[in-house]
């Protein structure tokens, strides 16, 4: 650790992200763990979070006053819930510090609040972390706006693990964006998520999603493009939760320069 490292706190510090976090905190130049929070009455407050996270004994409690812990560091890393964020932007905004927001299911409720946060926080928010979903939103965006919309539907497909809580999955939901940006097309009224019974044939131009669950699944998508007679399949698979955390901690060290504002991953990337 030297005096330059940049000082981030892990929120949700004992879940799987969490976990992960602390460790490629522990394992990155440049930054240092400095603060470990879980909701008050939690289990893990006051365990050792490099202990909790398999990473050896760090010396830092996990503790769950937030303000506290970020009015002295630079950062924060937020794999949590919906309504937690919206509560930790504030807090990071009251703090003038950078918000990385890995937080998926958000409602655009929850959206305007972080906008509103942006005013004073840096946030960083997207609903995958890696460069290779995020390579992957960018070749989505090229294929659809090739490809017409008349000859050529779009389809995602997404399997998580038996623990995830919401669908579609936040990087198919970029992905959609991604597909709709590319089509020149509303996402919001042209995503078809879920289909059951008589459905009727598929409306030209719209972007459909299928969700799986299950297992141990760390996040597989793909982008499948049916036209008359070929598919084209663009398709991401992570084995690794590390992905995310490495692009978390990548986000937090872009970030640590900028102005207040709202930023995604492409931005980080240099692909937006
Ligand atoms: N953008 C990306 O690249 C990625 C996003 N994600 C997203 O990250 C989120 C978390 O995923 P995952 O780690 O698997 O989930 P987990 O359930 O394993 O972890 C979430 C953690 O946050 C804690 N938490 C919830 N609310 C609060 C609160 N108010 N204060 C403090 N701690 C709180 C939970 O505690 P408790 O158990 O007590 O509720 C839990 O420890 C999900 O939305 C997921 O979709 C995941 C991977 C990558
Ligand atoms: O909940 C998860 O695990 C994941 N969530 C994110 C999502 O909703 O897309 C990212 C990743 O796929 C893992």
């Amino acid at each position: 650790m030297t005096a330059n490292d940049m000082k981030l706190v892990v929120v949700g510090a004992a879940g799987r992200m969490g976990q992960t976090l602390i460790r490629v905190i522990q394992d990155t130049e440049g930054v240092t763990l400095h603060a470990a929070i879980e909701r008050e009455g939690s289990a893990f407050i006051g365990k050792d979070a490099g202990e909790l996270a398999g990473a050896g004994t760090i010396g830092v409690a996990v503790t769950s006053d937030p303000l506290q812990a970020f009015l002295d560091a630079e950062g924060v890393l937020d794999f949590t819930a919906p309504d937690a964020s919206v509560t930790f932007a504030g807090l990071a905004a009251q703090a003038r510090i950078v918000h990385v927001i890995g937080t998926t299911g958000c409602s655009t409720d929850d959206e305007q609040k972080f906008e509103a946060s942006a005013r004073h926080a840096r946030i960083v928010k997207s609903g995958n972390m890696s460069l290779g979903v995020n390579l992957l939103s960018v070749l989505a965006e090229q294929a659809t706006r090739a490809l017409p919309a008349a000859g050529w539907d779009v389809e995602i497909v997404e399997m998580h693990h038996k623990h995830k809580v919401d669908a579609p999955s936040g990087t198919a939901l970029l992905l959609g964006e991604a597909a709709a940006k590319g089509r020149g097309i509303d996402f919001a009224t042209q995503s078809v998520r879920v289909r059951d019974g008589h459905t009727g044939a598929r409306p030209v131009g719209t972007i459909g999603f299928a969700t799986l669950r299950g297992g141990s699944v760390v996040g597989d998508h793909s982008v499948i493009l049916a036209g008359e007679g070929e598919l084209v399949t663009l398709s991401h698979s992570a084995r690794d939760r590390s992905i995310f955390a490495r692009g978390a901690v990548a986000a937090a060290f872009w970030a640590r320069d900028k102005k207040p504002g709202h930023y995604s991953m492409l931005d980080v990337l240099g692909l937006s």
